[in-house]
């Protein structure tokens, strides 16, 4: 089987999400390659903690006895009870699917009304259910694919696509070049030439995190850009022009433009970088930011997975 899905951004690209069929009932997910749990709000929560969200309402069969606890990196996190179901994304099914059902989630989640919860596509060896590991959805249908892959179109402040089991040739220009993946620590890890330490390709986080010198050295080309502790990064005026930045992974090289590492006005006419420190992140973070100028493809076709990029 094949299949491809919207992905649709939120308000300055915080996050794309997709539309997910649970038992009949539609839920707007973010597909997060950087975890590895599928978590949904549930009428088991306080109604004031899912006010606004669309609610699972467990009909599925209950793991008697599974529990879940996620803890994000950003500080956010959610927990809950395990039921299996039917989910369908883009047309392509998992007729058995661990469905989180969340009874408390952090505030960032529910004041997210756009957000139903996470569909995760890292590697299942990180999620988190107790006392037994559940697969992600990627995991459940790999098999059933024509071909054991996913791939990431996100796009520039308009919807873009996840593609299952096929790669969409109209959806980048030049080849695709792909890199060994180490799934030691769970994660869709990579190395980048020019960006020292490992690298992750994460769909879940909004911004692209490098280390300090590599950082340093882009806004040092932003004449107003200066760091701003109280902002936590580094900013400038929002009408300046920004310089591309480009990046070589294996053979291949993706440029990110300019007006893409505007991220968002904080205050005035003062805006956020795009890119920013992965220092005391123990990873660099390839995230939207990068990931909406390539065609990013998350394979598992040979017996090893690898990571392919080309520029979107
Ligand atoms: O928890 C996260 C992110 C948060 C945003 C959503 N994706 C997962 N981490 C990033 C990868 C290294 C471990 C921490």
């Amino acid at each position: 089987s094949t299949g491809s899905v919207s992905a649709s951004p939120e308000s300055y690209d915080e996050s794309y999400l997709i539309p997910v069929s649970i038992g009949g009932t539609t839920f707007h997910l973010d597909l997060d390659t950087g975890s590895s749990d599928l978590w949904v709000f549930s009428t088991q929560q306080p109604a004031s903690q899912r006010s606004g969200h669309t609610a699972y309402k467990q009909t599925g069969t209950k793991k008697s006895g599974y529990t879940w606890n996620i803890s994000y990196g950003d500080g956010s996190g959610a927990k809950g009870d395990v039921y299996v179901d039917k989910v369908v994304v883009g047309g392509v099914t998992a007729t058995s699917q661990a469905v989180e059902a969340a009874t408390s989630v952090s505030s960032s989640f529910t004041s997210d009304t756009d957000n139903d919860g996470l569909i995760g596509a890292a590697f299942s060896s990180i999620n988190t259910v107790s006392p037994q590991q559940q697969l992600t959805f990627f995991d459940n249908v790999k098999n059933s694919l024509s071909q054991k892959l996913f791939a990431a179109r996100l796009r520039y402040h308009t919807a873009g696509t996840y593609d299952y089991g096929y790669i969409d040739s109209s959806k980048y220009s030049g080849s695709i070049h792909y890199v060994p993946v180490n799934t030691a620590n769970g994660f869709w890890e990579f190395t980048a030439s020019g960006v020292s330490g490992s690298s992750i390709a994460d769909t879940g986080t909004t911004l692209l995190y490098i280390p300090d010198s590599n950082v340093d050295a882009y806004y040092a080309n932003v004449d107003s850009a200066s760091y701003d502790s109280s902002q936590g990064g580094y900013t400038f005026d929002c009408d300046e022009s920004l310089p591309d930045w480009t990046v070589t992974i294996g053979s291949g090289s993706i440029t990110v433009p300019g007006e893409y590492i505007n991220f968002a006005p904080v205050s005035g006419n003062t805006c956020f970088g795009g890119i920013q420190s992965s220092d005391g992140i123990g990873f660099n973070i390839f995230g939207d930011i990068f990931l909406k100028a390539t065609y990013t493809v998350f394979d598992q076709t040979q017996s090893s997975p690898r990571l392919g990029f080309a520029q979107g």
